[in-house]
């Protein structure tokens, strides 16, 4: 096998977990490359979906998937996956309105590292977030690393990649969406009203939120901090803005 043999509008999804989730989601799936002499019990899930999805099994020594993925922890295990989709806007309103809820978007305005995406990912299908806003340019979008930090979440969160995040943003507003944006100097997120329609904007890891996009915010929130550094990582930062969303939502 070489890298020939992989089209170029074809993702390399390398993992147990997240082949499991591609193998079960609606993609179109090429190949799987399985590393020999591998059992267990979620390699014969692996077998047993690939047997019914009626989809190619290539065995083939470990360093081949090494090489294959760069180095990334596969597990012995690589599915050659139809091309990452993009969703549209609207998609995302009819997540909402598929489950009778007011929309929940998170918007990440460039952000940078792939483990970050995928984390939020992760979080966003936890907590039900219907999905994820982010910019053509200067970010990062959906590649094999963001695929295996979300762990399978990207098989279920709608991403949505837009030209003009300000344009975007306006656009929410004039539907209805009420645009937060999080940095140090905001109201206490136990006091936010999480009940309406809401886009939570994440910042850039190194910059924070652009200038532009907080000009356009209707308010900006902040989880205390009553340490010695300065701010928390972002894909923590949005897990626990995102499970504020969700219990103010879900009472007990
Ligand atoms: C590492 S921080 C960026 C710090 C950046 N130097 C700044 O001044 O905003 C990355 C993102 O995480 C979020 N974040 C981090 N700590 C936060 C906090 N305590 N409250 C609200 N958002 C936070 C914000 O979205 C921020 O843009």
């Amino acid at each position: 096998m070489d890298q020939s043999e992989i089209e170029e509008d074809r993702d390399l999804v390398a993992g147990r977990i997240p082949a499991i989730e591609v193998l079960k989601s609606e993609r179109d799936i090429n190949k799987i490359f399985l590393q020999e002499g591998l059992s267990g019990s979620k390699i014969s899930e692996i077998l047993g979906l690939a047997k019914k999805r009626n989809i190619q099994v290539q065995m083939v020594p470990k360093s081949k998937l090494d090489t294959l993925v760069d180095g990334m922890n596969h597990q012995g295990i690589v599915v050659a996956a139809a091309a990452f989709q993009y969703a549209e806007l609207d998609d995302l309103f009819a997540a909402a309105a598929l489950k009778k809820e007011d929309p929940f978007f998170i918007i990440l305005d460039g952000l940078e590292d792939p483990h970050n995406l995928g984390s939020i990912m992760r979080t966003a299908d936890a907590s039900g977030a219907h999905g994820i806003i982010i910019p053509k340019r200067r970010a990062v979008g959906l590649t094999a690393t963001v695929a295996k930090a979300s762990t399978g979440a990207i098989e279920h969160v709608p991403v949505v990649r837009v030209t003009n995040l300000v344009q975007t943003i306006n656009e929410l507003k004039d539907r209805g969406v009420w645009l937060y944006g999080t940095d140090m100097k905001g109201q206490d997120y136990r006091q936010w009203d999480t009940k309406l329609p809401i886009a939570v904007v994440m910042g850039n890891e190194g910059k924070g939120i652009s200038r532009l996009v907080k000009e356009q915010m209707d308010g900006m929130v902040t989880i205390p901090m009553v340490g010695h550094v300065q701010s928390l990582n972002a894909s923590v930062a949005a897990s626990l803005l995102m499970y504020e969303v969700y219990r103010g939502r879900n009472a007990l």
